[in-house]
């Protein structure tokens, strides 16, 4: 067992962990990421949350950070998520019209405050999606014979995508936590093993308690093997 990420909140982890060296060094390797791992990039490299060790007493992410974190199941994985100020004018975006806006502060912006979030975005570096699991997936992850198994697909959507409805909620949130409640994977074409891939999701709408996102998988051929839409909801305020 690896020594416990001493993490207070996903907030502040986000804004001063970097992915380890050696992970990066890895997926450099891979000329295609080289876009999204350069200094030019506008996604920030860190480590993927839910694989880090909790500690002994802590049983949170055991599938992700003990079971699926070995050299012949998932030997590398990173989370690209855009900067600081791209992730504020998402929260706009995605909050301007919604009750469940991440802080009282978000809530009821007016157009003129629309308006200066599009001109922001066009001197913002954009980000084409909200976050990005980049990972390594090894032969004893097969369903059929040198292909990833179709559940451990879906769970790495799920995870990608609860990481990045986490990114959106402030510290001081008044939102709860969210939940997966409905998870529609495509299986568009097999993912051969080993391989290295990106899941790249999108939060597309908030309305209330409900998030919508999508996310898809492809390899270095940018081939889309995997697409999936999901359903989130906040838990209600005082818990479940
Ligand atoms: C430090 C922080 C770390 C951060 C890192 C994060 C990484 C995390 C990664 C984690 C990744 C792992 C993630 C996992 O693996 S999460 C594990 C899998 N998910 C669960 O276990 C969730 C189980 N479900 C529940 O507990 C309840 O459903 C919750 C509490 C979520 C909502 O129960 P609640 O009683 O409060 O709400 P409601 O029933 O009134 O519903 C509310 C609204 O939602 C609509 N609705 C509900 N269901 C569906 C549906 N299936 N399709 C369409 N719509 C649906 C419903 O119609 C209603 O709409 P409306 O009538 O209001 O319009």
């Amino acid at each position: 067992m690896s020594t416990p990420h001493n993490w207070t909140t996903y907030t502040a982890f986000l804004r001063t962990s970097r992915a380890s060296e050696s992970d990066l060094k890895y997926f450099a390797l891979h000329p295609w990421l080289a876009p999204l791992l350069s200094p030019g990039s506008p996604y920030r490299s860190v480590p993927f949350f839910s694989r880090l060790e909790k500690g002994e007493n802590n049983t949170l992410d055991r599938f992700f950070n003990r079971v699926i974190n070995t050299n012949d199941t998932i030997p590398h994985a990173i989370a690209l998520v855009p900067g600081d100020e791209w992730l504020a004018l998402r929260r706009k975006e995605l909050f301007a019209s919604s009750t469940s806006s991440p802080s009282s502060s978000q809530q009821n912006v007016t157009g003129e405050e629309k308006e200066q979030a599009t001109t922001e975005q066009e001197t913002t570096q954009k980000a084409e999606y909200d976050f990005i699991l980049l990972t390594s997936l090894a032969p004893s992850l097969s369903g059929f014979t040198d292909t990833a198994h179709g559940g451990l697909l879906s769970a790495l959507f799920d995870e990608a995508m609860g990481c990045c409805t986490a990114a959106f909620r402030n510290d001081d949130d008044a939102v709860q936590e969210l939940f997966t409640v409905n998870l529609n994977v495509t299986y568009r074409r097999p993912v051969p093993l080993p391989g290295v891939y990106a899941i790249r999701v999108r939060v597309e709408k908030t309305e209330g308690r409900k998030w919508w996102l999508k996310g898809e998988l492809v390899g270095g051929d940018g081939v889309v093997r995997t697409s999936a839409e999901s359903l989130w909801v906040a838990a209600r305020k005082g818990g479940l």
